[in-house]
């Protein structure tokens, strides 16, 4: 889990989920510009580290710490790491991987200090024996990783992948400074290898790599530690990437008016389900009432509207012409722009089919809806052809794709989407004008102009069918009531999963249903309201 430090100034800066290349600036303005000393920041850093360290293993000072050092400011935090454990009458060591010869600046000057104060150190010597000098790091209790932070710049080789693959194999508690070494900051992707943290405490932002998969397993329970980067340098680094969690989306939710009504409180209109996929539309309409839609109407093939009429309750039913099997047909278009008059939002896909007839009927849709537009599962499918088509929406359209989905929206594999979740979502969203929702884990909301949301909620009970369905609806339940899309979809995917969280807290991993969650969304939502005050 994302853990804040103590002092929260501002929540959107709290919530910011930064680069390497954009953290290295905000240092360096601060240090050059603001003028804060870099040894003050690296102080403050490893401050902040050794509380967090002591909080996840509470025993520390009892144990042997070694800090294995790189040859950067990293290096830099582990050396003040280790005078404050030694000055603490912790038994530490330091072993550097590198000769100090070539410590600069702020590292350099920790390092002397360690030397004056007597801490031990032993520097590997790359041309002696590996195991000879391994027992350094293997005598340890606790192993502080100051190897590579946000420095990395190439694939981890020779004898710093063979001593991070050792560290890795010894079952001694691994506390990473910054980024766990070996890790690339801005992408979450090992190079060549690795260090897998118990524990991980960055600095001033999380960083891209503490969050996306694979990051997450080699990061452990991060801590973000505020080392004083004044928000005036955060501010003015323009970074529009943001972890989702309550922090971020506090004070997003209108307070209700007391006198509002159903009338006044969004209309969802929904387009979904065939025969054999009444499921899906049930979910929709539910997800959109439950996040406070006024009224909801669900546009139903004529024969399947009996069984919706069972299904739904607060939910209103249009029964459309229907193909031969059973699914919207194109007919149906000119009622459906009809009653669109005066709506909020248009739900579009779930189980409507691939029939030619209803394919047309969505992409005239796209074209001609007075309303936003959510489109999700078939209705996907349908624009995988041709993506192009959504240029032609005049209103704001939100899309849902899962990974499968998405690789067939941009014609490539499930894997490739998956190995760049953010640079695909951010790229289909600018190109095509829409809101892009990447589902799965780390579900992403994309927005033309760059915004980019990473959610922090939601488990792996989830995997479940109609999970999506019930996000769509409240995605489209939160457009309804006016919200602008980017944080429609926002609020949506997020309390979406922190019902799910709610509903599975202390439960399992599985066996989660997808209509288990609508009776959580309340609840999440009050608490939000409540955060807000
Ligand atoms: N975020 C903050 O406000 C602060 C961060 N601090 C710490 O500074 C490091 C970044 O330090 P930097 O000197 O830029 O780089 P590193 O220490 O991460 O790397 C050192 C050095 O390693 C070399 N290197 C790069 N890739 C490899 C590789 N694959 N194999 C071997 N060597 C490699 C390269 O020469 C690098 O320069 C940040 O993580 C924080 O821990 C400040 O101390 C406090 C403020
Ligand atoms: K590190």
């Amino acid at each position: 889990m994302l853990e804040r430090g103590k002092r929260v100034k501002d929540l959107k800066l709290a919530s910011m989920i930064v680069t390497a290349s954009e953290m290295g600036k905000m240092d360096r303005r601060t240090i050059e510009e603001i003028g804060i000393p870099g040894v003050v920041l690296m102080e403050s850093a490893a401050r902040g580290a050794a509380s967090f360290f002591l909080e996840v293993i509470p025993d520390l000072p009892k144990r042997r710490i070694t800090v294995v050092a790189g040859s950067g400011n990293n290096a830099g935090d582990g050396f003040v790491l280790a005078r404050i454990f030694h000055s603490r009458g912790v038994p530490v060591r330091v072993v550097c991987l590198r000769s100090p010869g070539q410590l600069k600046g702020d590292a350099l000057a920790n390092f002397q200090i360690l030397e004056k104060i007597k801490v031990p150190v032993f520097v590997w010597d790359e041309g002696k024996d590996f195991d000879a000098q391994w027992h350094w790091i293997q005598e340890s209790d606790a192993i502080i990783d100051a190897i590579l932070g946000t420095g990395l710049n190439s694939e981890v080789r020779g004898i710093y992948r063979k001593i991070i693959d050792g560290m890795n194999s010894l079952s001694v508690p691994v506390l990473a400074v910054d980024i766990p070494s070996g890790l690339d900051a801005s992408t979450g992707t090992p190079l060549g290898t690795a260090v897998r943290a118990t524990a991980t405490a960055t600095f001033a932002f999380p960083k891209i790599g503490h969050v996306m998969d694979p990051g997450p397993d080699y990061t452990g329970k991060l801590r973000v530690v505020d080392i004083g980067i004044p928000s005036i340098v955060a501010e003015a680094a323009q970074i529009n990437r943001w972890w989702m969690d309550a922090h971020f989306l506090s004070g997003w939710l209108k307070p209700r008016r007391p006198d509002v009504h159903k009338g006044n409180a969004g209309h969802v209109a929904v387009l979904a389900g065939s025969r054999g996929k009444t499921g899906a539309a049930t979910l929709i309409c539910q997800g959109a009432s439950r996040v406070g839609s006024g009224l909801v109407t669900l546009f139903v093939p004529f024969s399947l509207n009996p069984i919706l009429e069972v299904k739904l309750t607060e939910a209103m039913t249009y029964p459309i012409a229907e193909t031969d099997i059973q699914s919207p047909a194109q007919a149906a278009l000119p009622e459906i722009l009809n009653f669109l008059d005066g709506k909020q939002a248009l739900a579009v896909g779930p189980g409507i089919s691939l029939h030619p007839e209803t394919q047309e009927l969505v992409k005239a849709l796209v074209q001609q809806s007075p309303c936003p537009m959510i489109l999700d599962a078939d209705a996907l499918t349908i624009f995988a052809q041709d993506p192009e088509l959504l240029k032609q929406a005049n209103v704001p359209l939100i899309l849902t794709p899962h990974p499968g989905e998405m690789a067939r929206l941009i014609q490539d594999s499930p894997q490739a989407v998956q190995r760049d979740r953010l640079g695909v979502a951010a790229e289909f969203s600018r190109r095509y004008g829409v809101i892009l929702v990447l589902k799965g884990y780390r579900t992403l909301v994309a927005a033309p102009d760059g915004r980019m949301a990473i959610n922090g909620s939601g488990n792996p009970a989830m995997a479940s069918g109609g999970m999506g369905d019930t996000l769509t609806g409240m995605i489209a339940g939160f457009v309804a009531q006016g919200y602008e899309p980017f944080q429609a979809a926002c609020l949506g995917v997020y309390i979406h999963g922190a019902a799910a969280d709610r509903y599975m807290h202390g439960v399992a991993t599985r066996g989660l249903l997808a209509s288990d969650i609508l009776e959580e969304i309340p609840r999440v939502i009050g608490s939000l309201e409540s955060d807000a005050g």
